[in-house]
């Protein structure tokens, strides 16, 4: 069985078996644990699990987009990327701007009201619409606020200034390679008490680590949805982590991911409970254009899954 199948299936059942039942921000309830680590071997395949199918695109246009230092939703959209959408619509629904039908609470009722889902689908179709051609509504409702790309790229200093986080740890990656201060952070307070993120990060603070050549990575979670989140989460970071690596000439080592509020949705279980019926298949492999050096002129068709033969997908409801 491939490993990084089996350490997320453990981790699944491990839950199911010892989680705790918690209330949550989203109204959904959760089974939860608090403190888990996962180990990858990046050597040993491509960590896209094959227990479900990942959808790679959605993972790689949305790493594009941290890396852009974009944080506005219409790049997303034009990528038929829609993994971000509800928490756009909520600026959007919750501002003085919108005249349409209440839309309060819409993430929990959609799940429990079908007459209320069809009135929500409309107006997010509208939204999306909007966000994709009216540049004024796109500024202002398809921005999510200081969300990763901002803090990734142009992190804004006490004193004034901005930085490039992800420029400076390649750089010091190249340089400096036994540093033990190769780390970004998305976690900006003043963002976060303020209110100035339509989400503030979950993942948020990844290190990097280099010996014998090669580029390890171990990213933080402060909270993980452990069926939608945390297999997009895996090869997001296990794409970085090849992105950095091949512009520093480095192999890839390991990624390792600490989880602290670790949680399956009360209206995961089935589904969880059928990917755990399934038996793991053989990990795919990246395949990055090697006539690309630099991790800021990737594009989608420069990276490409090869040998991905996953279980079939299943669905389930997002907690807003
Ligand atoms: N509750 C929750 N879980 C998350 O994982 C999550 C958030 N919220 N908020 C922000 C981002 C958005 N992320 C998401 C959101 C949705 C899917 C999701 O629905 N994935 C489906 C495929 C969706 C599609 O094809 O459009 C899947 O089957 O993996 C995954 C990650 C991760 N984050
Ligand atoms: O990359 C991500 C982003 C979000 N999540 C999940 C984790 C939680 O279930 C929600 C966020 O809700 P909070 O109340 O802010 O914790 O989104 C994820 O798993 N991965």
């Amino acid at each position: 069985m491939n490993n990084a199948d089996k350490v997320y299936l453990e981790m699944c059942q491990t839950i199911l078996d010892k989680g705790i039942f918690k209330e949550d921000r989203t109204g959904v309830g959760t089974y939860s644990l608090f403190g888990y680590q996962l180990r990858f071997n990046l050597a040993e395949g491509f960590p896209l699990l094959t227990t479900k199918r990942v959808p790679f695109k959605l993972i790689a246009s949305e790493l594009l987009w941290f890396l852009k230092g974009d944080t506005n939703l219409r790049y997303l959209l034009a990528h038929n990327n829609h993994i971000w959408d509800e928490w756009g619509f909520q600026k959007w629904v919750t501002s003085k701007d919108y005249k349409g039908p209440d839309m309060t609470d819409f993430g929990i009722r959609i799940t429990q009201d079908e007459a209320f889902n069809k009135i929500y689908e409309e107006q997010m179709k509208f939204y999306q619409e909007q966000v994709l051609t009216n540049d004024t509504f796109a500024k202002t409702y398809g921005d999510l606020g200081n969300v990763y790309g901002k803090q990734w790229r142009h992190w804004e200093g006490s004193n004034g200034k901005v930085y490039d986080q992800i420029k400076w740890v390649i750089n010091e990656i190249k340089h400096n390679p036994n540093s033990r201060r190769l780390l970004v952070n998305a976690w900006d307070v003043a963002s976060v008490y303020e209110g100035l993120m339509q989400l503030p990060p979950c993942h948020f603070c990844f290190q990097f680590y280099v010996v014998d050549g090669k580029l390890s990575c171990l990213f933080n979670m402060r909270s993980n949805d452990v069926f939608l989140g945390l297999p997009f989460n895996i090869a997001s970071y296990a794409l970085l982590t090849h992105l950095i690596a091949h512009e520093c000439g480095l192999e890839v080592g390991d990624l390792v991911y600490t989880g602290a509020d670790v949680h399956l949705y009360a209206n995961h279980l089935e589904q969880i409970k059928e990917q755990l019926s399934r038996t793991p298949r053989k990990l795919p492999t990246l395949k990055l254009n090697p006539a690309i050096q630099s991790v800021f002129d990737f594009n989608l068709e420069d990276m490409e899954i090869i040998g991905y033969d996953p279980h079939p997908v299943i669905k389930a409801p997002v907690a807003v």
